[in-house]
Formats: C-alpha cells, structure tokens, sequence
C-alpha cells in the first residue's frame, strides 16, 4: 500500500557547511514526488537521511511511528526493509552476474530457499523488461539496461518506499521516457511511495503526484504538481521552466548587480501545464488527480493551453 514518511524540521552540516535546515514536508502514501533543486543543493544528502545512511543535526524523518534520525540501529534495520533505493549507477557489484545482483538481498535478508528466488528475480526481470540478460555481467550491458536491473534489485523484498537518485543520469531522452513510464506503471502495480531526485524538468513537470525544490540551504516548496507549476514565487518558477531570469544564476545565487540588470525585465508567460503520465493500460493510478483538479480546487486559473496532449516539449523548455 506504501507508508506516508513525515519530515519535520531536519537540518544537516557537514562541519560549518549547513546543507539545508528547518525542512518539513509529507511523502503521501502510494504517491510519487519528485525533489529537484540545483546541483549540490543537498538531493543525495536528503535521500540518504531518509534511510538512515546520515543522521541529521536536527530534526525527525517518521514513518510507521519510528524516528529514522533518532532509531537505534536494530530498528534501522528492521525499518529500512520497507525501503528499496535505486542508486544514480545502479551500484551493482560488477563480478557478479545480474541475476546474482538482483537475487542478493533475498539471500542476504531471507531464508528463502533457491527456489523461491528465482521465481521472484525472474518475475523482477521480466518487470523491468531484462528476461533473458540474467547471465550477463554489468560490465556488458548499457547504462540503461544497469538502472533497469538496480531497480529490479529494489524490488525483490517489496519496498513500501522506493527512493530513486537521478534515474535520467547517463540516459538519452528516449530511455528517459521509456524507465519514467516504467515508474508510472510500477507505482499504479505496487502502490509504493516513490521519492525521485531528478535534473530533468520535463519528467518533473509530467510524472509526479507531488514536486519539492530544494534551493540555498532550504526547501523552496513542497507540493502538488499543479500546485508548483502555476506558482509565480520567483524560484520556483524559474527552476520549473528552466528559465535564465530569476534569483538562481550561474553559481547558485545571482549577485546584486545581475539582480539589478534584470528589474523591469518581462518574464516570459507561465508555459500550459502538460498532462500528467499515465500507465500504459490506460487505468489510473490510486493516487492519480483528475487534470486541473488541484487548480480548480484552489481557484487558480492555470496557463493558457493547460492539460492538453498537445503540449510540445519545446513549449516548456526542455
Ligand atoms: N559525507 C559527506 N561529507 C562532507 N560533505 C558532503 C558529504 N556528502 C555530501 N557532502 C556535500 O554536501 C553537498 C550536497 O551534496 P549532494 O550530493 O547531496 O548534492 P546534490 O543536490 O545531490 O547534487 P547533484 O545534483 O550535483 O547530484 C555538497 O557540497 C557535498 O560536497
């Protein structure tokens, strides 16, 4: 069914670098957000105390009643098998072959005999659409195929949560596509809550049930798609529709003089905000909003052109 995580004021340094502080958002149950934010902004940091990996300065990461950055290390590991993460390389272990990858955490944290094993990886590779590259090594196969088989190892214990670091990294726009609606698809299949950290602002701007941005040291906002597509504030705005004019320059902060030289300037029209992805057999996801729903709901009229399936990719900027 997926669980709902509950972060309440976490702030995390390293030293006398503060990462990020006071950041409070929800992960709904069985929803999909994404967390976006410049780079070195903190999305690895932040993912990484969600399960545990970094405890944070402050602050509290529940779900299911247990304090993830207060827990002692036997409820980590109790807590953390409601976790599957997909990391950016897919951190297989390259002298093993996929199947040996993918099978590793039901050898590791069962007592599952070989039997049952290969009838679960083979069920996640067929999944992730890797049926007959069992034998091969990492080492032979595309960066692609590598994100396909790490997420076929987050899946074999049947994660409530699956936290995904940068799926779109390394990847052309077509593969890019093709594992966003394998998302889309395994989201409406499993009903996991699904946290991904991505660059990408159209598979932000089209997957999600939920976008956070993450910019100089605090969360900018945390909300429904629709909710940060229409926003005026001026970061978030920027960021979505990746845009030049704005507070967010070259190295993060633009200076007072750039700032200056953009007063009076014309922001270019909020661009229409697209559909939402659906699964591929065309039956909504549990959590999925009717399009407009939230604006209308909220009484915002959403840009010209919104929710239509004609809304070009050159329109948004990407
Ligand atoms: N273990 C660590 N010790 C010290 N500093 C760290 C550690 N891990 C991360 N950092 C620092 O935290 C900052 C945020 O890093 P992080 O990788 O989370 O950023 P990011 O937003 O994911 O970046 P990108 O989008 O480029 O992947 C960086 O300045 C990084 O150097």
């Amino acid at each position: 069914m997926g669980v709902e995580i509950k972060i309440e004021h976490l702030t995390k340094s390293f030293g006398r670098q503060t990462i990020w502080g006071d950041v409070s958002f929800t992960l709904p149950a069985g929803e999909i957000s994404v967390m976006l934010g410049p780079s070195g902004t903190g999305k690895s940091v932040l993912l990484k105390t969600l399960i545990g990996l970094l405890k944070p300065d402050h602050g509290s990461v529940m779900i299911e009643g247990t304090d993830i950055a207060a827990c002692s290390r036997a409820e980590l590991y109790e807590i953390r098998q409601l976790f599957g993460v997909l990391f950016q390389d897919g951190a297989m272990f390259g002298s093993m072959s996929l199947y040996d990858n993918v099978a590793f955490p039901l050898r590791e944290h069962t007592n599952k005999g070989e039997t049952e094993i290969r009838g679960i990886v083979m069920e996640k590779m067929e999944l992730v659409g890797l049926l007959g590259a069992e034998t091969k090594l990492p080492g032979e196969i595309s960066g692609g195929m590598r994100k396909r088989a790490g997420l076929a190892r987050a899946l074999v214990l049947d994660p409530e949560v699956l936290l995904i670091d940068e799926p779109d990294s390394g990847l052309d726009p077509v593969r890019t596509s093709f594992i966003n609606q394998l998302f889309v698809d395994l989201n409406a299949q499993i009903d996991a809550t699904f946290l991904i950290v991505t660059h990408d602002i159209h598979t932000a701007r089209t997957v999600p049930d939920n976008i956070g941005l993450l910019y100089h040291r605090h969360l900018a906002m945390f909300g429904p798609r629709e909710m940060l597509l229409s926003s005026e504030e001026p970061v978030v705005r920027q960021f979505l529709n990746a845009q030049r004019v704005g507070p967010i320059g070259m190295s993060e902060e633009k200076d007072a003089d750039e700032l200056a030289a953009e007063v009076g300037m014309d922001l270019p029209p909020l661009p229409p905000i697209p559909l939402q992805l659906e699964p591929s057999n065309g039956i909504p996801r549990r959590s999925q909003r009717r399009p407009g729903e939230w604006c209308r709901q909220n009484g915002i009229v959403p840009p010209p052109g919104s929710f239509t399936d004609s809304i070009s990719p050159s329109a948004v900027g990407v």
